[in-house]
């Protein structure tokens, strides 16, 4: 997707909604909160942790293994580093495609200090042989080695530094049972609401130096569908509208002007999600479609449409998971100004 920025002089390729980083992300670790009180919302997970940790440093023991699951984009990396932060332990971080052999993952954690945590992101796509050196390292701090080749290759068993295994995951559902079990604690992720989302975009302008009204930072909140990511890019994207356009302060306005431009809609749908639903309105009378069939039809992937944009839509009640397929509701039809023609409609 390419928008047109001819008359504004400038110049975007990549949506907002994006599933790799953007230039935008580029410093993301500067506005990344430190500790568990400058985390804004996901009290529940927040006020679980808070407990676990407090209790593993009064026993003076590392944090059990803790997976965190939720939409790209929420905070799992931020919270990881967070609960390092709050145990006063290192923190190594590495992903499941990273880690190729078992002897990469045996590196890694013969490497760690007694407590530390050990990130793995994107833990399910971790292979099979790797993944079987987990399940004794998370259970037992052990692993066991195969030293020599054929007849006489002996197992050796070797003790690791008690450790904490953080996991992130976007489908905790692709996670093996063996492996789901071995997480103490399991902590899932929620969407943000307008009013959480807007203390972090305060709060980022105010690390990015940039003035914004009330109202400014709650627009940008509306719209960045639940998610801290979406939002910090959008005040970006913002700011540099603002400079050109307003002297620079983000008000109510400039916002609205700038993201109407980026074509994202007051809810923060964007040409993607309009396209996802106006073609199972027109192709298929609003459902159901199975998620492959209707990832053919608009051109995108279905594991996109699935983590990143179904999310958001099922939130709004603009979308629905049946056994069938995804389905349409009345309250999309009405935010498309589409006629909705009743319940017949639907089960058609
Ligand atoms: N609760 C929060 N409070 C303030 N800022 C947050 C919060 N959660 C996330 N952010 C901001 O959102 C950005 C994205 O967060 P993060 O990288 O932790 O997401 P993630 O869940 O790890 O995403 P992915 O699934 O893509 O790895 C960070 O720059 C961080 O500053
Ligand atoms: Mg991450």
């Amino acid at each position: 997707m390419s928008i047109d920025f001819s008359d504004s002089g400038f110049e975007t390729e990549e949506p907002l909604v994006a599933t790799s980083l953007l230039r935008e992300d580029e410093n993301e670790g500067s506005l990344r909160p430190k500790t568990l009180a400058e985390y804004v919302g996901q009290q529940k997970a927040k006020g679980n942790l808070e407990i676990f940790i407090q209790a593993a440093k009064m026993r003076n023991e590392p944090l059990d293994h803790v997976l965190l699951h939720g939409p790209p984009g929420l905070g799992k990396t931020t919270l990881a580093g967070i609960i390092a932060n709050e145990m006063g332990v290192n923190i190594r971080i590495t992903s499941g495609p990273a880690i190729e052999k078992p002897g990469d993952l045996a590196a890694l954690l013969t490497n760690l200090n007694e407590n530390d945590i050990l990130f793995v992101d994107e833990i399910h796509r971790l292979n099979r042989q790797v993944e079987e050196i987990l399940y004794p390292a998370m259970e037992d701090y052990a692993i066991d080695i195969i030293i020599g080749k054929g007849p006489s290759a002996n197992s050796i068993r070797l003790d690791l530094p008690k450790f904490t295994l953080i996991g992130a995951t976007t489908r905790a559902g692709q996670l093996s049972a063996p492996l789901r079990d071995r997480f103490g604690v399991t902590l899932r992720l929620e969407l943000y609401t307008p009013a959480e989302l807007s203390r972090i975009v305060a709060r980022s302008a105010g690390i990015l130096e940039v003035p914004i009204e009330g109202d400014g930072a709650m627009e940008i909140a509306r719209r960045s569908r639940g998610t801290p990511r979406i939002a910090n890019r959008m005040l970006r994207r913002v700011r540099d509208f603002a400079q050109v356009r307003a002297g620079g302060v983000i008000t109510r306005g400039v916002a609205d002007e700038a993201l109407s431009a980026l074509e994202v809609d007051h809810l923060g749908l964007d040409a993607v999600d309009r396209r996802m639903l106006e073609s199972i309105i027109e192709n298929y009378r609003g459902g159901p479609v199975g998620l492959e069939t209707l990832a053919a039809t608009i051109n995108e992937e279905a594991v996109t449409l699935e983590d990143v944009y179904e999310p958001y839509l099922m939130q709004l009640g603009f979308l629905t998971r049946t056994p069938r397929g995804r389905c349409v509701t009345p309250k999309a039809y009405e935010h498309l100004g589409i006629p909705f023609l009743g319940m017949e409609q639907l089960s058609l």
